[in-house]
């Protein structure tokens, strides 16, 4: 891993809420993200589109620091992810840093990822109370609101089996919220249901997209919910952003053939 300490500095005011300089992630050969440079402003909501293999998934699992960058640098609220700074340099981030910094993301993945002994409440109160330390009465209060929220408060005392798909994803939002992060990362949040349970789910985050000030990256197929809640739509190809902007104009009017192909090919 290396940084080029020379550049702008991200962590400055007026920062973006995530920032992605010159990452390359490699897998063997395939270059999967090449030289990637995009960043999230607070409160927006993005959505990344691009064609299978484009590497989306992969922009969130480095986020999740499931896997680490070969190059580049990536920022959080100000604060190095992939990095720290000792003695005035930067140095790959050790266990300790990461945590902190990933803190302030939650995600909520294609399969639910439900603990499957716990009751919905539990499930939902578990890392708060575990994590963050939080008292386990505040911790259910909260719990609570967002269950209500996600339209579950009369599911609180079923278990995850006892669930449809559509109802546990449901809990997997109100789990990833609890934590109170500052960006959601949604990764196709849709595909694993039945297709009579997807606008249940959609509509949900609608809803806190409408209603809350976190900040979304999300990857979906789903080109109407996109349109939506997306204030910048970024097309992937072959590792790079080859265009971006609302989605009028990129659903409308892109600029790049390779993006009109790829709409074509899915709308
Ligand atoms: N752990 C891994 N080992 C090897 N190759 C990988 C690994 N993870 C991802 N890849 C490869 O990286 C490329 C990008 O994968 P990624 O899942 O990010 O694409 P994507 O744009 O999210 O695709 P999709 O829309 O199909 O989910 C693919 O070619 C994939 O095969």
């Amino acid at each position: 891993m290396s940084a080029d300490t020379t550049r702008t500095d991200p962590t400055a005011e007026g920062r973006e809420l995530i920032r992605f300089d010159k990452v390359t992630k490699r897998f063997g050969d395939h270059v999967v993200l090449d030289r990637l440079e995009f960043g999230v402003s607070p409160g927006k909501h993005v959505t990344l589109i691009g064609p299978s293999g484009s590497g989306k998934t992969t922009i969130l699992r480095l986020l999740m620091t499931l896997i680490r960058p070969d190059e580049g640098t990536i920022t959080v609220d100000g604060e190095y992810l992939t990095h720290e700074e000792r003695g005035g340099r930067l140095v790959p981030a050790g266990e300790k840093h990461v945590r902190k910094v990933r803190r302030k993301i939650g995600m909520v993945f294609q399969q639910f990822n439900l603990f499957p002994n716990m009751k919905v409440l539990r499930n939902v109160t578990e890392a708060p109370v575990h994590v963050l330390g939080l008292g386990k009465d505040e911790a259910e209060q909260r719990a609570r609101e967002l269950l209500e929220m996600v339209g579950l408060t009369e599911h609180i005392d079923k278990y995850p089996s006892q669930l449809s798909g559509g109802q546990q994803q449901r809990v997997a939002i109100a789990r990833a919220l609890a934590m109170r992060p500052q960006v959601l990362l949604l990764d196709e949040v849709t595909s694993a249901l039945d297709p009579e349970l997807v606008a249940g789910v959609l509509d949900v985050l609608r809803d806190i997209a409408r209603t809350t000030d976190i900040t979304m990256l999300c990857v979906t197929h789903e080109m109407s919910f996109a349109r939506d809640i997306s204030d910048e739509v970024l097309m992937f190809n072959e590792g790079r952003v080859i265009e971006s902007g609302s989605p009028e104009k990129i659903f409308n009017d892109p600029d790049h053939e390779r993006t009109r192909e790829f709409l074509g090919s899915i709308l």
